[in-house]
């Protein structure tokens, strides 16, 4: 099914939590672009966008937004990401694009995280159908594959793809996904992990999920 008209209508939405005069953090994908075309026909009203890749730095750009190096700011009131899955609980699944070290830095000092998926992301359990991603200092690759592996999971290498910051994705099937957090903070600090792409710890503030049916707010 194509849910390209349900992730236009869910950044068309994310709109209404923005002021005049806000500096915002944007996210990476598909759903993304489409937030920032929405972003365009404002951004006059917008200071500057904190961007969390290479290519939503070129669509923003592109867009006439004014972007913000996030070193010159402490904090950031809002962020709008995307992300592949998301639970009841608002922990989510993200890095299918590549970019969730950027995404986590980001998140992390913003007051609120504006998640934006259509329906087809909302899940029961996060973990149940994407691969939980990983960035990793491609030294470590072996490494982290075998500790990956006494976790239970199935680790794979994804082809020819290299991070923003030139690094490797490890996409990790069949993880026991029973404790989110927990399973977050472990994989974080295997030597050589960048990030991995379970937000559990900072989970999403708002979610918002466009349906055929219309938004339904978390
Ligand atoms: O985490 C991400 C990129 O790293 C994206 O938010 C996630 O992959 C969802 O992408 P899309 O909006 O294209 O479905």
């Amino acid at each position: 099914m194509n849910f390209k008209h349900l992730k236009k209508k869910v950044a068309i939405e994310a709109i209404n939590y923005l002021h005049s005069g806000i500096t915002i953090g944007v996210g990476t994908g598909s759903t993304v672009f489409y937030l920032i075309k929405e972003l365009k026909k404002i951004s006059h009203l917008i200071y500057g966008a904190v961007s969390s890749s290479k290519s939503s730095t070129y669509f923003l750009k592109n867009n006439k937004i004014n972007i913000i190096n996030i070193n010159q700011i402490n904090s950031l009131q809002i962020y709008i990401d995307s992300a592949d899955e998301v639970d009841d609980k608002k922990r989510m699944i993200k890095g299918g694009g590549g970019a969730l070290t950027g995404e986590k830095i980001i998140s992390s000092i913003s007051d609120i995280f504006i998640c934006i998926v259509d329906k087809s992301k909302k899940v029961s359990k996060i973990g149940s159908k994407f691969p939980i991603p990983i960035e990793v200092i491609p030294m470590s690759t072996s490494y982290v594959c075998q500790e990956i592996k006494k976790l239970g999971g199935i680790p794979k290498v994804r082809k020819n793809f290299f991070t923003d910051y030139g690094n490797i994705i490890i996409d990790v099937y069949h993880l026991n996904m029973s404790n989110p957090l927990k399973t977050e903070l472990y994989i974080n600090s295997i030597v050589g992990v960048v990030t991995v792409g379970i937000f559990a710890k900072k989970k999403a503030d708002i979610v918002l999920i466009s349906s055929e049916n219309g938004i339904k707010i978390l």
